[in-house]
């Protein structure tokens, strides 16, 4: 049997309301261990981008806790890389100083950051686009720089809120086939936000369902498949029963069936 593997980050029956009223989670639990892939599907406004920002350390639980279990420091938004839905590049740098930011930031200089810089653009097979500028990428490229900038501290956990959802969908298998390799190469772990059931049986070791707001964990679902993934995957049996299968589990979740 597999050794279990420790997980990196866990939330404890957490509650979000706003400052507004608005109740977002709910007794939202999960661990999220070394390496893994985990997705969160549910319905519009269940409070998925709010899990991502209280793993990110944006913003504080109303009621629960959010931890690294084994870890003694309180504050680990330096170990945690963000991508959003929109690559968020700032247009008036070329490629590598989008990429740099955050080391800048962190007071690398240009010279000092360059290798790492050529390091995370070969990851997201951006090599010999340095000098471009955002307007000169595509809606792809400009994400694969995005992930880029958000790879560039070595994060020990990269958050993902919907980043493919704005692509046509050859340029998404694509970014989806290469986040697949990056995760084997790097062994990363991921937390991946989507819309998309393909989506996330394509990419995840676990799919958590969401339920309606305030969100919690309404159904978890293991995807065993080799970690190649890819085409063969993609158009297997078992993966066409598996999107079939938590279709039925959301059509449930959104009309509060039990799952
Ligand atoms: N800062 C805020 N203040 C008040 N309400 C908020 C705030 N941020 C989010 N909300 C509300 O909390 C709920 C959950 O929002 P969240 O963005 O986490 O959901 P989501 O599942 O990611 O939505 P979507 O699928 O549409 O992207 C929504 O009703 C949203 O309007």
């Amino acid at each position: 049997m597999a050794e279990p593997v420790a997980p990196i980050m866990s939330l404890d029956r957490v509650g979000k309301v706003f400052a507004n009223g608005v109740a977002a989670l709910s007794n939202f639990t999960l661990d999220v261990s070394t390496g893994e892939l985990v997705s969160l599907l549910g319905p519009s406004g269940c409070g998925k981008s709010t899990v991502l920002r209280l793993m990110a350390g944006l913003m504080a639980p109303t009621t629960g806790r959010v931890f690294w279990p084994g870890s003694r420091i309180q504050d680990h938004r330096h170990e945690i890389g963000f991508v959003f839905q929109e690559p968020t590049l700032m247009p008036w740098a070329d490629v590598a100083d989008n990429v740099w930011m955050p080391l800048r930031l962190r007071g690398v200089s240009r010279k000092k950051a360059s290798e790492r810089i050529e390091e995370c653009l070969s990851l997201v097979g951006l090599e010999g686009f340095a000098d471009a500028y955002p307007r000169e990428l595509s809606g792809g490229m400009k994400m694969r720089v995005s992930l880029a900038r958000a790879l560039v501290l070595k994060p020990r956990l990269l958050l993902m809120d919907e980043p493919f959802g704005a692509l046509d969908e050859i340029t998404r298998f694509r970014l989806n086939d290469d986040l697949l390799r990056l995760k084997r190469d790097l062994g990363a772990t991921i937390v991946f936000v989507t819309h998309s059931i393909f989506e996330s049986v394509s990419l995840s070791d676990r799919v958590i369902v969401m339920s309606p707001r305030p969100g919690t964990v309404a159904a978890e679902i293991r995807i065993d498949a080799t970690p190649e993934r890819g085409i063969a995957f993609r158009t297997s049996q078992s993966y066409g029963d598996l999107c079939r299968d938590i279709s039925q589990v959301l059509a449930n979740v959104a009309t509060g069936t039990e799952t």
